[in-house]
């Protein structure tokens, strides 16, 4: 799949991840950390960092799977935090000129 839906698909997944948590998602252990959303928020940090490195030192495959590593936890800092994707969408539609 490539397009933009997969991003909806990933998002779908963690609102399930969150409302029925399960012993073996890595969803559920992030959304339940005993550090809180601080947890999803470190692996943003750690994500952005990585992807910053991958780009800067072009490497197009590192970059692309960093990339993905990045807009996954920002999905789940994004619920962890209690924020719906929808007025992120909404934000970017609101700027559109
Ligand atoms: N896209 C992802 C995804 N990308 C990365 N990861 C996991 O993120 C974890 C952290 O990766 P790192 O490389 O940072 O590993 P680490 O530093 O040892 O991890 P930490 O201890 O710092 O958390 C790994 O366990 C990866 O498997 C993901 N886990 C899940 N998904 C999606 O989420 C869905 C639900 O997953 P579960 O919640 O596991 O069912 C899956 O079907 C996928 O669509």
């Amino acid at each position: 799949m490539r397009d933009w839906q997969v991003l909806e698909e990933v998002w779908q997944v963690i609102q399930d991840r969150a409302e029925h948590p399960s012993a073996e998602s890595y969803v559920s252990s992030v959304l339940t950390h005993r550090k809180g959303v601080d947890k999803s928020l470190e692996k943003v940090g750690e994500e952005a960092v990585e992807f910053i490195l991958a780009a800067k030192n072009q490497v197009p495959e590192r970059t692309v799977s960093e990339a993905a590593d990045l807009l996954f936890h920002l999905l789940v800092a994004l619920r962890a935090s209690d924020t719906d994707v929808a007025d992120v969408l909404d934000e970017l539609a609101a700027r559109r000129k």
